[in-house]
């Protein structure tokens, strides 16, 4: 049943810019933007349970390792834990010569003084103040009018400046954030940032930075695009300023907003692993670092131990990663579907010929991330013959021909849909064996023994068989081995069969070597298989051809004859 208060006219579209002029859809992003991660802030804040300072030591750890110089450690003003995790950090001698931390604090002056005991000691630190500047929040919870919001902002400013002379043996950089900046008009967004930036004066040599969030994301991205061309050519001092962006993901497209920020002038963007933050979350930085990565750009984040990434990730904000999830998920290098594994299977036996990575479905080499190869190909009731193919072969080595991989997709096919599950390699390794490797019965070959004769260039073969009760010896002539077998198959075992196809490779290596022999035969009007190893190439052979009639005849598509009996 609908639900009454499911209502569209509740809403008004978005206020868009009139930026005839905007350049950014001419730009390419050809250099990875100065990044901030802000996990230990913006994500910390938005979990159920906040982070330990345990907890915030792991994940700082795993940021620092993965290449991070800038990390906004919290909001020591704010809670115990927050201000305990920077002492420790400090304390202990946790931050790296090129590791700078930053901290939040709203723009009140006991908040910033306690921001300020908190990071005594600090080489270097970006204290990061903010307000709102949003029609919204002016008029509704600060009820100030513009003049109002610009004061708070500028005392703000003037606090963190005086608070910084206070303490000249930290190398002090300054932020300031007009909060809700996506709800602001642009004309009062650079009136405020500006009166900030007067009071600190910033230098190209110690610049300062100014981060425009989408606090709420109201827009899609290219309106975004607009808001930061139009504030980068409306700042002053814009040569000694960093503009940076912040996105969250309220329309889910937290990430196409940071990149167009990028392509509007944008220096410098904040983020979180896989976007955790609030709500719907941020900027995800993972996904935001491979898509630069996948264009050959080298994003100065390393993702290649993504599982641990994703261990660390999970232990410290107790939430999952989606399977889906850009790069990262369980899934997302896995094809189920039988044309793309086709694809991907001969893209990547290709793939040693190519000057850069060429493989359809797969935007990155899975393995860059740590992944294992056997997680690209998984089959179930959608997969063709390529998956099959593609298991039999970079499991186990076996280079199926292209008639034996139709018929054994069809036998998976058959698993898959009977037990509606995905087929595991095990299961698909299992049913290879049963249906062509391992059909000793009713005819298991015991020994044979070929007289070549070389003038008239023909085998004689004599072979000894078991089954049904009885052994049986066959013997046979024909121009090799495989033909003098047939041949006496035919004949004293009554079984008609034309041979349709025979294919060989070796696996192994040294004493280990086996050669491997696919056989198929036609049996009125039947098609069947066989499989036979050995480390003798002959005795593979004819085990193969066995099998192929084994089949056949467990099929029900031939009755041999018993010996005595006369083809
Ligand atoms: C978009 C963001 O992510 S912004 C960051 C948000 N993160 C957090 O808030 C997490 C940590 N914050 C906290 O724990 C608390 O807010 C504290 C401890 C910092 C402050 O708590 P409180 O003193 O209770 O104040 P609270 O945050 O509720 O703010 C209320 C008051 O501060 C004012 N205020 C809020 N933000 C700001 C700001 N950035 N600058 C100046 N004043 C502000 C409000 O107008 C309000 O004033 P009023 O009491 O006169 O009505
Ligand atoms: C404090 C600011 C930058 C913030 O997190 C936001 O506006 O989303
Ligand atoms: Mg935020």
């Amino acid at each position: 049943m609908t639900n009454t208060g499911y209502n569209f006219r509740k809403y008004r579209p978005f206020q868009t810019l009139n930026l005839t002029d905007r350049t950014w859809p001419n730009n390419t992003i050809t250099k990875a933007p100065i990044w901030c991660s802000v996990d230990l802030r913006d994500g910390n804040q938005a979990l159920v349970e906040p982070m330990t300072v345990e907890q915030k030591t792991r994940m700082w750890n795993l940021l620092v390792s993965m290449g991070f110089k800038e990390i906004e450690v919290g909001f020591p003003s704010a809670s115990q834990p927050d201000y305990d995790f920077v002492r420790k950090i400090i304390d202990d001698g946790l931050v790296p010569e090129d590791v700078t931390i930053q901290v939040l604090v709203q723009a009140r002056e006991h908040l910033i003084s306690k921001t300020f005991e908190a990071l005594k000691g600090a080489k270097k630190a970006i204290v990061h103040v903010y307000n709102s500047t949003s029609t919204t929040q002016r008029e509704k919870v600060f009820r100030l009018d513009r003049q109002g919001i610009t004061d708070i902002a500028v005392q703000g400013a003037k606090w963190v400046k005086e608070y910084a002379a206070k303490h000249p043996d930290t190398d002090w950089r300054f932020q300031y954030s007009p909060e809700s900046f996506t709800g602001t008009e642009m004309d009062f967004a650079a009136d405020v940032c500006n009166a900030v930036i007067e009071v600190w004066q910033p230098t190209p040599e110690k610049p300062c930075i100014i981060n425009l969030p989408a606090t709420v994301e109201v827009s899609t991205p290219n309106v975004f695009a607009d808001q930061i061309e139009w504030m980068c050519r409306h700042l002053h001092h814009r040569e000694a300023v960093i503009v940076s962006v912040h996105t969250h993901n309220d329309r889910g497209t937290g990430v196409a907003a940071s990149e167009l920020g990028l392509l509007a002038g944008a220096d410098r963007v904040e983020g979180t692993l896989f976007g955790n933050g609030e709500r719907t979350g941020n900027l995800d930085i993972v996904t935001m670092a491979m898509n630069l990565y996948s264009q050959g750009i080298d994003s100065g984040i390393d993702c290649s131990n993504m599982d641990d990434i994703i261990q660390t990730y999970k232990y410290c904000n107790q939430l999952e990663v989606h399977p889906r999830h850009p790069y990262a998920g369980e899934l997302v290098f896995t094809a189920f579907s039988g044309s793309h594994q086709d694809a991907i299977r001969k893209c990547l036996s290709d793939q040693q010929h190519e000057s850069h990575w060429n493989v359809a479905y797969l935007p990155i080499d899975p393995s860059d991330l740590g992944r294992k190869y056997e997680e690209v190909i998984r089959i179930n009731s959608q997969s063709g013959k390529g998956g099959v193919t593609y298991v039999m072969e970079k499991d186990h080595g076996y280079r199926l021909p292209r008639p034996l991989q139709i018929h054994f997709s069809q036998v998976i096919q058959r698993v898959s849909e009977q037990t509606q599950k995905e087929v595991s390699p095990q299961t698909i390794w299992e049913n290879f064996r049963s249906s062509y490797v391992e059909v000793d019965a009713p005819f298991s070959l015991k020994e044979y023994n070929i007289q070549r004769d070389v003038d008239k260039q023909t085998d004689q073969i004599k072979a000894v068989i078991d089954g049904e009760g009885q052994k049986r010896v066959l013997t046979g002539t024909g121009n090799g081995p495989i033909s003098a077998f047939a041949s006496a198959v035919r004949k004293q075992m009554g079984i008609e069969f034309e041979l349709v196809d025979y294919n060989e490779h070796a696996i192994g290596e040294g004493e280990d070597t086996m050669a491997v022999t696919y056989m198929q035969i036609r049996v009125n009007g039947n098609v069947c298989f066989g499989v036979g190893e050995n480390p003798d190439i002959v005795m593979a052979s004819l085990i193969a051809l066995l099998h192929a009639v084994n089949n056949a005849v467990k099929a029900g598509w031939v009755t041999p004859i018993s010996e005595g009996q006369s083809a």
